[in-house]
C-alpha cells in the first residue's frame, strides 16, 4: 500500500509530468495504486496523491470493485456548457465533503495501461470523478472550489489532526 498526501501538504500542489514510457515499471506502480486506492476505500486515485508526479490515474466506479480503469497522459474537454453539481469528497482531504459544480459531460482521451490511445465520452459519475483526479495531476483540490474562509476552516482542523497524530 502507498501512503496518501493529505491537505495541506504543498506536494498535493504539484504539477505531474507526462508519461514517457509505459512499461512494467509504470505497471507497478499502477497495480500499487489500485491496491491504495481500493484499501481506502475510493474510487478513483490520481499518482499526485501518493506523492508520484506522473500523469496517472486510476479508478473503479463498479459496486462489485472488478472494473478497474486506467488514465495515462489524460486529455479532457467538456462536451457541454451545462454544469452539474456533486457532494465531492477526496481521499486526500478525509472526512470534509462540500458541493463542486463541473462540466455534465467531457470526453476524455488517454492510454491504457499497455499504452493504447483510447477516446471515451463521460457523464454522471465517471465525469465527475476524472474531472477530479485531472485536478489532482493539476496540484489543485476540490477544497479550492469553495470560499477561503470555509478552506482554512478545513486546513486548520486537518493540521490540528496531524499535529495530535504526531
Ligand atoms: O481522488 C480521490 O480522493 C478519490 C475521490 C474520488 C471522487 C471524488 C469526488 C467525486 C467522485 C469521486 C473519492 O474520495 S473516492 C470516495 C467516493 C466514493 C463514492 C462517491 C464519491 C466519492
Ligand atoms: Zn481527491
Amino acid at each position: 500500500k502507498l501512503e496518501i498526501l493529505e491537505f495541506p501538504d504543498p506536494r498535493l500542489r504539484t504539477v505531474a509530468k507526462p508519461v514517457e514510457k509505459v512499461d512494467d515499471e509504470l505497471r507497478k506502480l499502477i497495480d500499487d495504486m489500485f491496491e491504495t486506492m481500493y484499501d481506502a476505500p475510493g474510487i478513483g486515485l490520481a499518482a499526485t496523491q501518493v506523492d508520484v508526479h506522473k500523469r496517472v490515474i486510476v479508478m473503479d466506479l463498479s459496486d462489485e470493485k472488478n472494473e478497474p480503469q486506467v488514465f495515462i497522459n489524460p486529455e479532457i474537454t467538456p462536451l457541454t456548457e451545462e454544469l452539474a453539481p456533486y457532494e465531492e469528497g477526496c481521499l486526500s482531504v478525509p472526512g470534509f465533503y462540500e458541493k463542486v459544480k463541473r462540466p455534465a459531460r467531457v470526453m476524455i482521451k488517454a492510454l491504457d495501461r499497455d499504452g493504447n490511445a483510447f477516446e471515451i465520452e463521460a457523464d454522471e459519475l465517471l465525469a465527475t470523478c476524472i474531472q477530479h483526479e485531472i485536478d489532482h495531476l493539476e496540484g489543485k483540490l476540490f477544497v479550492d472550489y469553495v470560499s477561503r474562509l470555509k478552506r482554512d476552516r478545513i486546513k486548520k482542523k486537518l493540521e490540528k489532526v496531524h499535529r495530535l497524530q504526531g
